[in-house]
């Protein structure tokens, strides 16, 4: 298997995105996996309902699905919409073949779509029995509450213990595993999920979104799930995954202003923090510094770190600085909190600035001793340049973004340098820390809100104050290898003794550490 699972989606289509082969690609994506898709139906379909379905010959579903499995290796498999009975065979006679024929058969996960979300029938009501035959030849199955009843052949169930009875009759009647899903059942509170064996039943109870956005849920978790079980978790554990997933998208999902019906989950919900780089002013202001970026990265101090030749006392020299700057950044932090416009917003700087102090704190116990740092010219210029834009709230965020931002973006890469033997290899390790990367990127949510609320006056010293800040960031940079050094802390310990005391109680982004 790949380490990025191949996972097939056989299912209609859904123009809107929310739902269908639409959705399944979007769903694979977000969990990993590299998304494929066969078109069962063509289905004219929007948040408010199905309009048409167009079925291509089943011949040509065939045709399809021999491309596919001809040339890819399928890690999983997921069934959604299968309309009618000859494109069920089809698929059933396809499924038998490559089950027997590939090295390591692939994971088939079913989705029983019947009915849509808008009440719209998906399946013909001959093919029901079909879809009851083909349960036994997948390895789960994911029935919502009125598909679980015809699938068994009963009144739907009003209560969960009564669902999971039935979900217990059809992994017994079909001899696999069942995800029964409660999104159904009426009440608030819960909405619970459950994988149904015929001897055990692993329930996730979930909490109940309120919201219209649920249009293509049931198609979204079977894909995660066949996503999940392609990466090698059991179903106990690829529910816990999937539904935690799905929920964070059914909370986002009315953000996306999707059609005027029940409109769709955000699917990528949990990479849009990572995804500024999208029309939008930090985007726009991160582009127009790739330049400074770039010499960033090229410059001896960040390339010597990586590489490890980089001179011990410029490294802790470089500390001596930082320390002093975190001691004046955690001012302009606690100065962002008092002009905040929001108690969110207040929280976030309030408790970088109390993060920042105790990592100076720690800085100086470790490196400095009881010596007063003398800041240096560069980081005097970076902590004066901090204070000039301190008078205004949407200048002075735009000013410390930098700092998260940077720290951020290159830490990642030299997080990627690390190994056992690395010379600084307590330091690197924690680079890229995902507790700082999610400090950088609230940090850059709340500029991006800023700077849309700024008129253009504010806009443009907001511009200034970024890449003014971007600048002092590089000379921060330069400055421990740029001759420019003076000796400023008179160590009162030796070089290594400081070192060793230093890597257990500090991180080289010290001010986000205990985020
Ligand atoms: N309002 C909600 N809040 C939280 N989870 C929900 C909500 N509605 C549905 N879900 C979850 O979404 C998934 C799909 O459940 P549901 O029972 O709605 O399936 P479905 O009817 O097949 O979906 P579809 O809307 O695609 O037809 C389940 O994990 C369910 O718990
Ligand atoms: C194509 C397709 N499959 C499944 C559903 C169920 O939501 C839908 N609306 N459309």
């Amino acid at each position: 298997m790949s380490a990025i699972p191949r996972v097939l989606s056989i299912a209609g289509t859904d123009p809107t995105g929310g739902a269908g082969l639409q959705a399944d690609l979007k769903s694979i994506g977000a969990l990993g996996g590299y998304g494929m898709g066969v078109v069962t139906a063509l289905v004219a379909q929007n948040t408010c309902g199905v309009r048409s379905v167009h079925v291509p010959p089943a011949a040509f579903l065939a045709e399809q699905l021999d491309a596919v499995s001809d040339d890819v290796t399928i890690d999983a498999v997921k069934l959604g919409m299968l309309h009618s009975v000859p494109l069920i065979e089809v698929v059933a006679g396809w499924l038998a073949r490559v089950r027997s024929s590939a090295p390591a058969a692939p994971v088939v996960v079913l989705d029983p779509v019947m009915v849509a979300t808008s009440g719209d029938r998906l399946l013909d009501e001959k093919a029901e029995v079909a879809v009851r035959r083909l349960c036994a030849q997948v390895d789960l199955v994911t029935p919502n509450l009125p598909e679980l009843a015809v699938l068994v052949d009963e009144a739907p169930a009003r209560t969960w213990p009564d669902a999971i009875g039935q979900a217990r009759r059809l992994a017994r009647a079909s001899g696999t595993t069942v995800l029964l899903k409660g999104g159904h059942l009426t009440g608030e509170g819960a909405c619970p999920d459950a994988i149904v064996t015929t001897d055990s039943v692993h329930e996730v109870l979930g909490r109940r979104v309120l919201t219209t956005n649920t249009h293509g849920t049931g198609c979204s978790l079977s894909s995660a799930m066949a996503t999940l079980a392609a990466r090698g978790l059991d179903w106990p554990a690829a529910l816990d995954r999937a539904k935690e997933w799905l929920t964070g998208a059914l909370e986002h999902g009315a953000a996306l202003d999707v059609g005027h019906g029940h409109g769709p989950v955000d699917h990528f919900h949990e990479l849009r923090p990572r995804m500024t780089a999208t029309g939008s002013w930090t985007a726009a202001r991160w582009h127009a510094n790739a330049a400074v970026r770039e010499a960033v990265d090229a410059c001896a101090f960040v390339v010597t770190l990586g590489d490890g030749t980089l001179d011990r006392d410029q490294f802790h020299w470089y500390l001596a600085q930082d320390a002093y700057y975190l001691g004046e950044y955690s001012r302009l932090l606690a100065r962002a909190s008092t002009l905040a416009p929001t108690r969110e917003e207040q929280v976030f700087w309030a408790r970088g600035a109390a993060t920042a102090l105790e990592e100076e704190a720690a800085l100086h116990r470790s490196h400095v001793g009881d010596a007063s740092v003398e800041a240096s010219p560069t980081t005097l210029a970076y902590v004066g340049h901090l204070h000039a834009a301190s008078g205004e709230y949407a200048e002075l965020v735009a000013a410390l973004l930098p700092c998260y931002w940077l720290y951020a973006d290159v830490g990642e890469r030299l997080r990627a340098l690390d190994h056992d033997r690395h010379a600084f290899h307590d330091w690197l390790g924690t680079y890229g820390d995902p507790a700082f990367v999610q400090a950088a990127s609230e940090a850059t949510t709340i500029v991006e809100r800023a700077a849309h609320h700024a008129p253009s006056a504010v806009c443009a010293r907001m511009v200034k104050a970024f890449d003014r800040s971007m600048a002092h960031e590089l000379a921060f940079f330069e400055a421990p290898l740029a001759g420019r050094r003076a000796p400023e802390v008179q160590p009162s310990t030796s070089v290594s003794d400081r070192r060793t005391s230093a890597a257990s109680s500090s991180s080289p982004i010290p001010w986000a550490a205990s985020h």
